[in-house]
Order: C-alpha cells, then structure tokens, then sequence
C-alpha cells in the first residue's frame, strides 16, 4: 500500500527532515509514527500527502509513484487518501452534516447516495444523534470524530492522522484511538503520528521511530521508544 524507497527530503542547508528513509506498509496495517519534536514525523506525512515533493527517492502509494506525478493528477490522487489534524479543521460556518457530506460534495456525488452515506458515518464515528449541531457547539473529542468522518466518508484507502489526540484530554484521546482503529479493522490502512506514549505503548501496534529525519526503529508490536 505505501512503499518508501530511499527517500529524502530536505528544506534547505542542513540535514534533511526525512533522510534516506525506507518503509513498506502493507495493506490493512495500522502504524504508529512516534519521535521527538523535529525528528520528520510531519514532513513524513506531507510527502504521503503529496503537499511536498520529495528531494531524492521513489514514494509508492495505492499504486501510484508521487515522484513525477502530473499536477492535474494529484487532486485524484488525494481521493484515496483520508486525513486528519491536531486541529480538526472543521468548516466553522457549516453543521456537522455539511462537513461531511461537503467531501462528498466536492467529489461530485450524487445526493441521493451523500443522504444515505453520511448518517451511516457519522453512526461510524459515534455522532448520530448531533448531526445539526455547529462545530463549536461540540468537545473537543466530538470535533475530532466529526473530522474523521469526513476523512473516511470517501472509503480511503488509506488514513493519515497527524497528531489526531494533540489537543485532547486523555480519556477523550484514548476513545479517538479506539475509533481509529475500528476505522483499520474495517479495512483501511491507519498510520497515527503521536506523542501518546501511554496509547503507543498499551494498543500493541507497530510502532516507526523517527529521529533527526532518520527511522531509527520499526517494531511489529513495538512500545513509544525515546531516542
Ligand atoms: N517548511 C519548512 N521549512 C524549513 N524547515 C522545515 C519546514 N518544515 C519543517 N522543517 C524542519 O524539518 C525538520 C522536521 O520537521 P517536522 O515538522 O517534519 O518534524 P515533526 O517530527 O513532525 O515535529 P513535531 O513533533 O514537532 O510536529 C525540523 O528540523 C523542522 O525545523
């Protein structure tokens, strides 16, 4: 599903913020990135999405070679994958069921078939009964599922979530992990990037250490590790 071969991304002068990584993520995996701040994690994550080109490598995604890929060809590209922020990003202007069925929207579905979808995800995420409600009318917790509704609306292949439970208490954060992993045993490929250590260390999963741009360890039922 993803495949990184020797990739590097540099900004500037200095050592890259990814540097020479190597990666294979199959199909339905679920992968936590962890390291300390600045160690690439983010940046990790843009080449994914393709936000940023990398400097040197080859980037595989659901098939497709990032390297090279033709402007107009990356919105479609994008469709295949689902994304979520520390900072929700919700349409603050738009009601939880606008901000789902707008992914759907921009995609060109037909109405009849963003009517059936969307309270069938928000039911997913746990959220059906607060389709109405405006994103500042909701916790934190819920902005979030509200968030990876719209991310999963579309069947992604894969789900990026960079730093999903940054700015929510623990209890909440542990219930967003539970719901991303529901998302991957569905059958979407999940990968989190996280500071979590108690999460990272308790569910078990593989775990990517990054530092200085370099993925130091990656460890099938691997714990948060410290460089
Ligand atoms: N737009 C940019 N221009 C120049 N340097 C950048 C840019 N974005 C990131 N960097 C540098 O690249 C390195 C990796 O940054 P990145 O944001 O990927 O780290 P991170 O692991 O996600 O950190 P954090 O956990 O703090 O979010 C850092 O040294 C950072 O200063």
């Amino acid at each position: 599903m993803i495949d990184l071969i020797d990739v590097s991304k540099s900004y500037g002068q200095g050592l890259p913020a990814v540097n020479h990584a190597n990666l294979h993520v199959d199909k339905g995996e679920f992968v936590f990135i962890v390291g300390s701040s600045g160690s690439g994690k983010s940046t990790l994550i843009k080449l994914l999405l393709k936000e940023l080109d990398s400097t040197s490598g080859t980037t595989i995604v659901s098939g497709e070679k990032l390297e090279g890929m033709k402007h107009r060809r990356v919105a479609k590209y994008r469709r295949k994958l689902g994304v979520v922020f520390q900072d929700f990003r919700l349409l603050k202007d738009r009601d939880v069921y606008e901000n789902v069925a707008f992914a759907q929207r921009v995609v060109n579905r037909p109405t009849r078939v963003i009517r059936k979808r969307v309270p069938e995800v928000l039911q997913e995420v746990g959220l059906a009964g607060k389709y109405k409600a405006y994103p500042d009318e909701l916790s934190g917790g819920e902005q979030q599922r509200v968030a990876l509704a719209r991310a999963i609306v579309n069947r992604p292949d894969i789900l990026l979530a960079d730093e999903p439970t940054g700015n929510l208490d623990p209890k909440t954060s542990e219930e967003i992990m539970k719901l991303l992993e529901e998302i991957n045993e569905r059958g979407t490929t999940v990968l989190v990037v996280t500071h979590n250590k108690e999460i990272v260390n308790s569910m078990k999963k593989r775990v990517l250490t990054m530092h200085n741009g370099v993925i130091i360890s990656d460890e099938k039922e691997g714990e948060y590790y410290e460089a």
